[in-house]
């Protein structure tokens, strides 16, 4: 039987939460003073916004296809990711099958290499390619993660990420990473501060439950090497995203330097198989978190994740709501996965792309059945109540 094709393409932005779920305005936990590469200047380190960290906003693209049939996914992008979709890579899916994702991927990619290859253009290929397996499983009627090869577990269980472990291990969540406040800028005292506040989480959690730093790509080598000695007596899990996302060297040898048993992860801020590969290969860390939303989508993470496999590294991605959730339940090197906290006080699981997906299926007691997943496609609709923009309709 013929497969559909695909008649129409269109991408809107939103603004307010979503998929750029660093878009929150005041108040919010994820805005608060978060060290970042831009804390070295004081005008900038008060809140992440102050910077832009939320200046793309959401991205939404619709897949349509000649049996009506509409694949949608949400990742950051923005405006430029709009324009990216609609005058250059929708020449690339109309027409074709809804069953040729590989070939669709492949020409976007390739094409848009001269100006491509990482960040906001492989976040804009990766919600495409997104899209796509939504329509293909909502085409074939069935969850995405069954078109993965299937559940290897019956539940998913997540660590929470915020800046109240103590209350996510109340909820039954298996660890809670925090985000680090200072950064090398702030010298002695900074670095006394960051350890005095896992000591104190740690006296609230008590030994067994773990504590991760988030360092979002602001510290230098010295200053990551003394936080991870100093966190190792308080039983810090983990050192997240430590330096610049290009410092391979930097990260091979901050993994050296680190106590024993302390692991080293990144890799959300990574795009595609030979970045990853770079990560892999020079032995940058022990835990490779890409961002499903950002590395190149599922068809790029399927390689990642046998990649990493091969070299015995678990693939934990980036929250990124249910893209992750049906990648993680398919395969045996993702044992757990991440849940951002994105209720402001980080005091209750609220759904993490907010309020843009209607049933998003949220974790209980830290766990989540793959049985919640069991919808066609991704299972998430758009809310309507959010407007969408479309700012470069098909010509
Ligand atoms: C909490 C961190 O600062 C980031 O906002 C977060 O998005 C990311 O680094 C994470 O690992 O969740
Ligand atoms: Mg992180």
């Amino acid at each position: 039987m013929p497969m559909p094709t695909i008649t129409a393409v269109r991408a809107f932005t939103v603004r307010g939460g979503g998929a750029d779920y660093h878009d929150q305005g005041d108040g919010h936990w994820i805005d608060g003073q978060i060290a970042t590469p831009m804390s070295r200047y004081p005008e900038y380190r008060a809140k992440r916004s102050s910077f832009g960290l939320n200046v793309l906003g959401t991205l939404v693209v619709e897949v349509e296809a000649s049996d009506g049939t509409v694949g949608f996914a949400v990742t950051t992008g923005g405006e430029i990711g709009c324009f990216v979709v609609e005058r250059h890579l929708a020449r690339f899916l109309v027409g074709r099958p809804v069953t040729e994702i590989e070939r669709m991927w492949d020409q976007m990619y390739a094409a848009s290499q001269f100006y491509g290859r990482k960040g906001v253009v492989l976040n804009t290929i990766s919600g495409v390619d997104l899209a796509l397996w939504d329509l293909l499983a909502k085409v074939r009627g069935e969850p995405v993660y069954q078109l993965l090869g299937g559940a290897v577990r019956d539940e998913l269980v997540f660590y929470a990420t915020g800046p109240r472990p103590d209350l996510a291990k109340k909820m039954g969540f298996i660890g809670g990473k925090m985000p680090l406040k200072h950064g090398p800028a702030e010298r002695e005292e900074g670095l006394r501060a960051n350890v005095a506040a896992l000591a104190a989480m740690r006296d609230a959690v008590g030994d067994d439950f773990w504590l991760m730093y988030d360092c979002w790509m602001a510290l230098d080598l010295d200053y990551a090497t003394r936080l991870a000695i100093a966190g190792r007596e308080h039983g810090l899990k983990w050192i997240e995203e430590c330096l610049s996302p290009d410092d391979y060297w930097g990260y091979a040898a901050l993994r050296k330097a680190v106590p024993a048993g302390m692991l080293v992860t990144t890799g959300e801020h990574e795009a595609t198989r030979w970045g990853f590969r770079l990560l892999l290969e020079m032995g940058c860390c022990d835990i490779i978190q890409p961002d499903v939303g950002w590395c190149g989508g599922l068809t790029e993470l399927i390689k990642i994740s046998a990649l990493a496999d091969a070299h015995a590294c678990p693939v934990i991605p980036h929250g990124s709501s249910v893209y992750s959730y049906h990648f993680v339940a398919t395969r045996p090197n993702s044992p757990f996965a991440e849940f951002l906290m994105m209720a402001p006080e980080a005091d209750r699981v609220v759904p993490m792309f907010h309020p843009l997906l209607l049933d998003e299926p949220l974790p209980e007691g830290g766990r989540l059945k793959v049985s919640a997943l069991d919808r066609p496609g991704f299972g998430v609709r758009l809310n309507p109540d959010c407007a969408l923009h479309r700012p470069y309709p098909a010509a």
